[in-house]
């Protein structure tokens, strides 16, 4: 008899975005993307960091103070990463599994590039302004949104 306790689709693709998100620098929030098509083929991942040669040590962290010295007009979400490290190939009709509802700009480039369904596993940030623009730019391109319903399955990773 085949094994039972193997990962779903969601788990396995929700798994890759949290495992991904571990690779953030961001000492307050951590964000992971997995995109994967309808045959189930994984097509690209990301996380939020920094640009590709702007150093991580050398760029701020912090959430408050003076805009230029926080994090936030650098950071590259993990949406955008995951759109951004697709190599090549169109994303057309795919679903990307996130662990924290995309903003509005990485909203926009989710519609554009023709994702078609973001299933989310958390959404602290509902009530802001981004995030509600996020939903109604969904609504009306018919991308389909859905919160990752968790199954309590632990997995521990030793490495
Ligand atoms: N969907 C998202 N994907 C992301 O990659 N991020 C990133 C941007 C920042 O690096 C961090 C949020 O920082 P904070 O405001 O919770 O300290 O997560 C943020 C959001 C929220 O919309
Ligand atoms: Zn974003």
């Amino acid at each position: 008899m085949k094994r039972q306790d193997y990962l779903s689709w969601d788990e396995y693709f929700m798994g890759i975005a949290m495992l991904s998100a571990q690779r953030s620098k961001d000492p307050s929030t951590q964000v992971g993307a997995c995109i994967a098509n309808h045959d189930h083929k994984i097509l690209s991942m990301g996380y939020n960091g920094m640009p590709t040669g702007c150093s991580d040590d050398e760029m701020c962290w912090e959430r408050e103070g003076e805009e230029l010295q926080t994090k936030y007009p650098y950071v590259c979400h993990a949406e955008l990463n995951a759109i951004l490290n697709n190599d090549g190939g169109s994303l057309k009709g795919t679903s990307i599994y996130v662990t924290l509802f995309p903003c509005n700009e990485c909203a926009k480039a989710i519609i554009q590039c023709g994702i078609k369904e973001v299933v989310f596993m958390q959404d602290k940030y509902a009530d802001t302004a981004g995030v509600i623009a996020s939903k109604r730019m969904f609504d009306m391109a018919g991308v389909a949104y859905r919160q990752y319903i968790p199954t309590e399955k632990t997995l521990t990773l030793t490495f």
